[in-house]
Order: C-alpha cells, then sequence, then structure tokens
C-alpha cells in the first residue's frame, strides 16, 4: 500500500523542500519506489536540489493543462534511480485545483511505494485541501517562537478538518536557540504544538550545501543520520531519538 506524506509549515523557510528532497533520497537509497511532487508553483527548486536542472522536460503544468500523462511527466533522479520528480511548473500562473491533485496522486500510487508532497507555506485553499487528504502530514517547524506558534494553527486546522494522522519535525535544530530562546526544549515545541514528534534534524551546512549542488548528503553527516532514522521511522521501524545538536 502506497503512502501519501505531505511535507508543510505555517511559516516559510522551515525547510520543507530540503526536507522533501533528502527524505526522499533516503527512502529511495533504502530500496523504496519513491515520487516528489513539487507545489510551489514559480518557485522550483526540487531540480537544482536533486541534481536535475537542465533535464526537466516536463512538468506538473503539462500535466495540469492536460499536454502530457502524468507518469511521463515524472523523470528519474540520476542519484537515486528510485527516485523520481515531478517538479512544480516554473509559470506562478498555472491554476492549482486539489481535485486535479488528488486524481494525479491516486494514479501514481500504481507506481510508486511513498509520494513526497512539497508544499508552500501557509493557509492557501487548494494545498490545504491536498494536505488534509493525505496519509501522513509531516508538519516542519523551526524552534523559533512564531513558526512554533504557525505550527499550532497549522495543525490544529488539520485535525479540525480530520487529519489524525500528523507528526512533527524539528528542523534547524541547535544548541544556540535551545540556550537563549523562549523555546528551551524540545518538550516545549512539542507540547506547543502538541503533535507527535517524528524527527529532530540539527542545524548542519552539510543540507544547503548538498542541496544547493544538487548532491547526496555526506553519509558520515549529521543531516544523513537524521533523515536516515526519519525514514526508517515513517516505515514503522522503532528508532530510538538519539539528538546531538
Ligand atoms: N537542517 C538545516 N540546516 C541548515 N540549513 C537548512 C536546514 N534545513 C534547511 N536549511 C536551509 O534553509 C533554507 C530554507 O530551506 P527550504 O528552501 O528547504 O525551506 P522551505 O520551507 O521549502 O522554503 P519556502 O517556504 O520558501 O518554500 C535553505 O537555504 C536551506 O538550505
Amino acid at each position: 500500500m502506497s503512502k501519501i506524506i505531505a511535507v508543510t509549515s505555517g511559516k516559510g523557510g522551515t525547510g520543507k523542500s530540503s526536507i522533501s528532497a533528502c527524505l526522499g533520497y533516503a527512502l529511495a537509497k533504502q530500496g523504496n519506489r519513491t515520487l516528489i511532487i513539487e507545489l510551489d508553483f514559480g518557485l522550483r527548486c526540487m531540480d537544482i536540489m536533486l541534481g536535475m536542472q537542465g533535464n526537466i522536460t516536463y512538468d506538473l503544468g503539462d500535466v495540469l493543462e492536460g499536454t502530457c500523462d502524468v507518469y511521463k511527466a515524472t523523470t528519474t533522479v540520476k542519484l537515486a534511480s528510485n527516485l523520481s520528480v515531478l517538479c512544480a511548473p516554473s509559470d506562478p500562473f498555472v491554476q492549482l485545483k486539489a481535485e486535479d491533485i488528488e486524481k494525479i496522486t491516486q494514479e501514481m500510487r500504481k507506481y510508486f511505494e511513498y509520494i513526497i508532497i512539497d508544499t508552500s507555506a501557509g493557509i492557501n485553499g487548494s494545498v490545504f485541501d491536498i494536505v488534509t487528504n493525505s496519509d501522513l502530514i509531516l508538519i516542519v517547524t523551526t524552534p523559533d517562537p512564531v513558526c512554533v506558534r504557525d505550527a499550532r494553527m497549522m495543525s490544529d486546522e488539520f485535525y479540525k478538518r480530520g487529519n489524525q494522522k500528523q507528526r512533527l519535525v524539528i528542523n534547524k535544530a541547535n544548541k544556540r536557540i535551545f540556550e537563549f530562546d523562549e523555546m528551551d526544549d524540545l518538550d516545549a515545541i512539542i507540547d506547543t504544538v502538541g503533535v507527535q514528534l517524528l524527527g529532530v534534524i540539527p542545524e548542519d551546512s552539510a543540507i544547503p550545501l548538498a542541496t544547493g549542488k544538487g548532491a547526496p548528503l555526506s553519509s558520515s553527516s549529521m543531516g544523513f543520520l537524521a533523515f536516515s532514522a526519519i525514514s526508517r521511522r515513517i516505515k514503522g521501524e522503532h528508532i530510538p531519538l538519539s539528538i546531538k545538536v
């Protein structure tokens, strides 16, 4: 049975696209057929993050306009043969309708075990419906108090609409923030958002370095270890939380 995983956050810049790319890579390298669908219309970045810049022939815009079949519009990523991507249209004015994305994801369930949806930030009508209808919602926050509060608001809305399958991902965790900010530990963040923790990703310069070059994370980096643990937990393995920031 395939799983549709939406990666979302209240605030922008929390790391949704980086997480979608690195998580997709981790799942694919573990042998799972994985597709990343990018919904950041007009702000495409997944081609760069996955080392596919200049190699994307079709995108989601072609599918939504009916000029290309959805499977044909996906591109296999060179870094990992189990990983494919359906990039966002570079035209920001292509209309996004929740029912179209629903049709696309249902069709793609035939081919992929994991379908990761990288969303734009905040509460936008159609994106909200798409996320609500997914099998698992990853609510991404950084330890920044504003970001944590926005994560809570998003999560409350998803619960109100009936989605109980939410997990929290705390990104860009670092010692400095825990020492000097209001959110003085991970428990405070988890309690404020009110969602079960799936994983903590440290602030790690290896992540922008890798995604900026479209290269995989080095297997000795803290980021790599965090994504490997998160992907295994998604698959139901019991991987204890070990947090080093
Ligand atoms: N764990 C991390 N450690 C260090 N830098 C990170 C980490 N996660 C993400 N970043 C950096 O933070 C910036 C924002 O990340 P990203 O573009 O993935 O966020 P986003 O939530 O998708 O943004 P947007 O809301 O604009 O779509 C990027 O420069 C990225 O490299």
